[in-house]
């Protein structure tokens, strides 16, 4: 009798390592926009008048429905129950919205003039449209980490995870190194942001080829394995948040990243002000943190799927974090080569940390719910993507400024830079807290992830 076994699609190296390629542009497309306003702050107080406090608003304005619409906590349900071929579809279109909106306000084709709600019109809308586009990237991140455990589970997963998140780091760098160059040639602030419009188009059409791979890789798994997809149920979401696993990872992402992302918005103007960086070239050095990640997130992913020690890599990444900001903070040193080195080592934390966080999310979740545990802790994480640049303007604006008479710095860091460390100590608390907790459950987080 002849038995026929059916093979996945996913079973081929190639077809897998083809999607996770094609997903993980769309999202370097994503995560170009996100960053791109970041190197223009300087440019755009000078150009279109915008204080601090406005670049705050506007940078805090990427988590706004995310947080208060609970819309990623619908984007994660939406995921589970039409799965990634429709939602990321929607979440590419929002990105564009957003997208388009932004360069518009920039631009001045709409509020040039006036105030919203005491808000200069230009923040307002400029604000809208990135809040639209914050929906959008980050509902698009939850459905390519589940694209990715579709693909890649009880395979190369942290690899695959890493790989994925060194490209879209491609993104961050690309908008720190290449935003000011391009809008001096341009002599347009708005420019970089128009090229992130027509990037996003690309970054479309490629999901939309994604969508063809997905459809095969169902048609390819057996009867037995679809049916494995149970539904998605509201009392998911309570066993979810009943999960104390679960919390320690929302926690130290929100902390984590709070001290990281946020940090990255204001990172150019820090080498202005800090480190006397030429404006044009201020933005190199902040872009050796993506930089770094490219190579370092996928090396420690992949040390991560053979050896584990994943809750280890956590704390040793907010070991780091904390000692990085500690460095920016003191009064020492103030050359660019001290900042450019202390980047470097903020890139590796920046490398560690993720690596190990995101593929330790299935072995707290079960798979069915993974698309709204995602959803869930990206919701918490934007509490801090939206509160912390919000914070830091409003801190530089009220007890920061300098004296600029003489042509000297306009504001003194110190006082961010301790903000971002106290992210960092609780991290590392929160952290240790994880390790142990995974000790009494045993989750597995020291566990490798492939399978022998
Ligand atoms: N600058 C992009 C923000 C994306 C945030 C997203 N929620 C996330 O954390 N993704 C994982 C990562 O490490 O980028």
């Amino acid at each position: 009798m002849t038995e026929l076994i059916q093979r996945k699609l996913s079973d081929s190296k190639a077809a897998r390592w083809t999607a996770l390629a094609i997903v993980a542009f769309t999202m370097l497309c994503g995560y170009f926009l996100t960053d791109v306003m970041s190197p223009l702050k300087p440019m755009l107080e000078e150009e279109l008048a915008w204080t601090s406090t406005d670049f705050g608003i506007f940078t805090s304005a990427y988590g706004w429905f995310n947080v208060f619409f609970l819309m990623l906590i619908f984007g994660g349900m939406i995921l589970d129950k039409m799965g990634v071929r429709f939602t990321g579809m929607g979440a590419c279109c929002l990105m564009l919205i957003g997208c388009a909106i932004k360069y518009a306000a920039v631009a001045g084709y709409i509020g040039a003039e006036g105030t919203i709600f005491g808000w200069k019109s230009q923040v307002a809308l400029a604000s809208l449209g990135y809040a639209i586009f914050g929906v959008g990237v980050e509902i698009a991140g939850i459905t390519v980490s589940k694209v990715i455990v579709k693909w890649f589970k009880g395979k190369e997963l942290a690899l695959a995870m890493g790989l994925e998140m060194a490209t879209a780091r491609i993104g961050t760098m690309l908008a720190m190194a290449v935003t000011v160059p391009f809008a001096k040639y341009f002599q347009s602030v708005s420019a970089p942001v128009l090229l992130c419009l027509i990037m996003l188009c690309i970054g479309t059409i490629s999901y939309m080829v994604y969508i063809v791979m997905d459809r095969k890789l169902e048609a390819s798994m057996s009867a037995e394995e679809e049916e494995k997809e149970e539904p998605f149920r509201m009392s998911d979401v309570f066993l979810i948040i009943k999960n104390k696993g679960f919390w320690l990872i929302a926690l130290l992402c929100v902390l984590f990243y709070s001290a990281v992302f946020p940090f990255i918005k204001y990172a150019t103007d820090l080498m202005v002000n800090k480190y006397h960086v030429e404006q044009e070239l201020a933005g190199f050095i902040p872009s050796l943190l993506p930089l770094g990640t490219l190579f370092l997130t996928p090396f420690f992913g992949n040390l991560y799927d053979r050896k584990g020690k994943g809750a280890t890599i956590m704390i040793i990444g907010a070991v780091m974090l904390i000692g990085v900001h500690l460095l920016f903070a003191l009064p020492i040193l103030n050359e660019w080569w001290f900042a450019t080195l202390v980047m470097i080592v903020l890139g590796i934390a920046f490398s560690l940390v993720p690596s190990a966080m995101w593929p330790s999310v299935p072995k707290i979740i079960p798979e069915k719910q993974l698309g709204t545990a995602y959803a869930l802790i990206f919701w918490v994480q934007n509490w801090g993507l939206m509160g912390v640049p919000a914070l830091i303007g409003w801190v530089l604006d009220t007890y920061c400024k300098l004296d600029t008479t003489n042509g000297g710095p306009a504001y003194d860091y110190t006082l961010p830079m301790i903000i971002f460390c106290c992210f960092g100590i609780v991290a590392l608390f929160i952290a240790v807290m994880l390790k142990r907790e995974d000790k009494k459950k045993g989750y597995g987080l020291e566990l490798p992830n492939i399978k022998q």
